[in-house]
């Protein structure tokens, strides 16, 4: 049966950070994809700056094109609304005969108990942790934990220096620096 890593995110916008722990976890508990899943709207983000899936799919499709092991799923850009992993994990384990693992940052293992369903998503899914700079990775939910090199990039980070005009070299992808600046995004 094949062992997909999923990294569910809002992705806005991508960055190394994301890239370095899917392939790390990739890597590592050997599976066969890693898929990136850009969600519509967080279930516990206010805002998304105003950029839309769109933008921020096509941004998670530069940022991978060059891994023959990521792939983009897109299947909570289809559902208006909030994106509920649970909800998610339903469809595509209907959809799909494959044993899922949901990479988390440490960042998310520290949110865990207020998921949506938690309780029964753990019985669906096996969570893989990572670790993250100044969250605890310690949880009372089962999670599968893979050490990676730490990372102290976030999107809010690169939104932060767009919106001061600073540089971004380095900290995403250049596909995705090209398609931040043509689309004149972040800049407000
Ligand atoms: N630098 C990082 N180290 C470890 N995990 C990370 C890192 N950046 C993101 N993640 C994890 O990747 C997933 C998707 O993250 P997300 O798209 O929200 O990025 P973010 O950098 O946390 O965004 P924001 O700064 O807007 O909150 C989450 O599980 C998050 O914990
Ligand atoms: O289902 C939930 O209640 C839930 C709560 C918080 C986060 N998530 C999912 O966890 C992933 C990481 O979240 P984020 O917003 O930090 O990118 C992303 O796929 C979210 O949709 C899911």
């Amino acid at each position: 049966m094949k062992r997909i890593g999923i990294l569910g995110g809002t992705f806005n916008p991508p960055h190394i950070g994301h890239l370095i722990i899917a392939n790390e976890v990739q890597v590592k508990l050997n599976f066969d994809e890693i898929w990136f899943m850009p969600n519509q709207e967080p279930p516990h983000k206010e805002t998304l700056n105003g950029v839309s899936g769109h933008h921020r799919s096509e941004m998670v499709q530069r940022a991978i094109a060059s891994n023959p092991k990521f792939k983009l799923q897109s299947i909570e850009l289809e559902r208006p609304g909030r994106s509920y992993t649970y909800d998610t994990m339903m469809l595509l384990t209907k959809k799909y005969n494959y044993r899922f693992y949901f990479i988390i940052g440490a960042d998310m293992i520290e949110y865990l108990p207020n998921w949506y369903k938690i309780d029964e998503l753990v019985k669906v899914v096996t969570f893989v942790g990572v670790n993250r700079p100044e969250y605890n990775k310690e949880s009372d939910y089962p999670i599968t934990y893979v050490d990676v090199p730490n990372v102290e990039i976030s999107s809010l980070m690169i939104r932060d220096r767009l919106k001061e005009g600073k540089s971004i070299f380095y900290l995403v992808p250049e596909s995705v620096r090209e398609y931040i600046e043509e689309n004149r995004l972040y800049e407000t």
